[in-house]
C-alpha cells in the first residue's frame, strides 16, 4: 500500500494510504500535499498571520475557569478529547476557539485537539461516481476531530475567479466559510485544489457522519474542521454536507449546479 504522501511529496503525522489499485491518474498532477491552510499568492499576508491573543490559565487546564479568554462560552470538549452534541450542532454558533501558544496553560489542556492534529488512519479510494474519496481505517468516536479541510486561503476575489473559471463538470474545491457575528458576516475562503490536504478527497452526502466547523487556534483565519457526527466503524467512507446540492442558496462550498448527488444517504 502507498502512502498519499509519498506521491504527493507532502507531510502528516499520521499515514494516509492510496487504496491498493487507486488510479493515481484521479489526482490533479497540479496538486501538492499541505497539511494546513497557506496564503494564496496576493493573499494578505498580515491578516493570515493575525494572532488571537492567549488566556491567562493555570497551567493544568482551563476547562473550569470561567474566566478563560478561550472557553468563554464553554467548554467544548469532554475530557477524551471529543467534540460535545451542543459543540457538534452548527445552528447553535458556538464559537470554537482552542487554546494557543500565547496560552499560559499547558499541552495537556483539554481545550487543545484540533492542534494536535489528525489521529486516524485514512485511505483515499476510487469512490463510486463521485471520483476519489475517503474511508476511515479505525474506528471513529462520534465528536472526535478527524481532519481539517486545509487548502489555500483566497482573497474574495481571487475566490471570484477561480469560480468564474470552472467550466461545466469540473470539480469544485473552493469552501466558502459564513460566520455571522454582530459585527456583519465574515467569510473566508478555502482552496485545496491545488495545495490541500487529505480533507479535499473527502466527498458529499445528504446525510453525512461528518459535521464541518470553523475553529480558531493561532490566528484570526479560521480552520475548516471535521468532527465525527456519530460512531464511524473502520472502512466506512466518510462525508460532511456541502450544502451545495440544496434548492436554495445557502451554500457553503460553491458550486456550478452541475451535478447530481450520487448518496443520497449512506
Ligand atoms: C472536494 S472534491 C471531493 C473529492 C473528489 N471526489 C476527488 O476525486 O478529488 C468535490 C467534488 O467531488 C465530487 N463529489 C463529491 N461528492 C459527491 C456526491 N455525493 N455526488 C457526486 N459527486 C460528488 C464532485 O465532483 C465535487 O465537485
Amino acid at each position: 500500500m502507498q502512502t498519499l504522501m509519498d506521491i504527493t511529496n507532502g507531510c502528516e503525522n499520521v499515514a494516509i494510504f492510496l487504496a491498493d489499485g487507486c488510479k493515481t491518474e484521479l489526482i490533479d498532477r497540479n496538486f501538492t500535499y499541505v497539511p494546513c491552510n497557506i496564503p494564496s499568492s496576493g493573499f494578505d499576508e498580515k491578516l493570515f498571520g493575525a494572532t488571537i491573543d492567549g488566556c491567562t490559565c493555570p497551567v493544568e487546564s482551563c476547562a473550569s475557569n470561567t474566566n478563560c479568554g478561550c472557553v468563554k462560552y464553554g467548554l467544548n470538549y469532554t475530557s477524551d478529547g471529543l467534540l460535545t452534541d451542543e459543540g457538534l450542532t452548527p445552528s447553535n454558533n458556538i464559537v470554537l476557539q482552542e487554546c494557543n501558544s500565547n496560552c499560559t496553560c499547558s499541552e495537556d489542556c483539554l481545550n487543545r485537539v484540533v492542534r494536535k492534529g489528525i489521529k486516524i488512519r485514512m485511505e483515499v479510494f476510487e469512490s463510486d461516481g463521485k471520483g476519489l474519496g475517503v474511508k476511515v481505517l479505525e474506528t471513529v468516536r462520534k465528536g472526535q476531530f478527524l481532519c481539517e479541510y486545509a487548502g489555500e486561503v483566497l482573497s474574495k476575489a481571487e475566490a471570484r475567479k477561480r469560480i468564474d473559471n470552472m467550466k461545466y463538470g469540473d470539480m469544485n474545491f473552493v469552501f466558502i466559510i459564513r460566520e455571522y457575528t454582530p459585527s456583519g458576516v465574515l467569510c473566508t475562503y478555502i482552496d485545496p485544489r491545488f495545495k490541500g490536504n487529505v480533507g479535499r478527497f473527502i466527498n458529499h452526502a445528504c446525510e453525512p457522519n461528518l459535521a464541518v466547523l470553523p475553529v480558531r487556534i493561532e490566528t484570526v483565519i479560521p480552520h475548516l474542521c471535521l468532527f465525527a457526527l456519530r460512531d464511524i466503524s473502520p472502512g466506512e467512507e466518510v462525508t460532511y454536507h456541502y450544502g451545495q446540492f440544496e434548492p436554495d442558496d445557502s451554500s457553503r462550498m460553491y458550486m456550478k449546479k452541475t451535478k447530481p448527488c450520487k448518496v443520497m444517504s449512506l
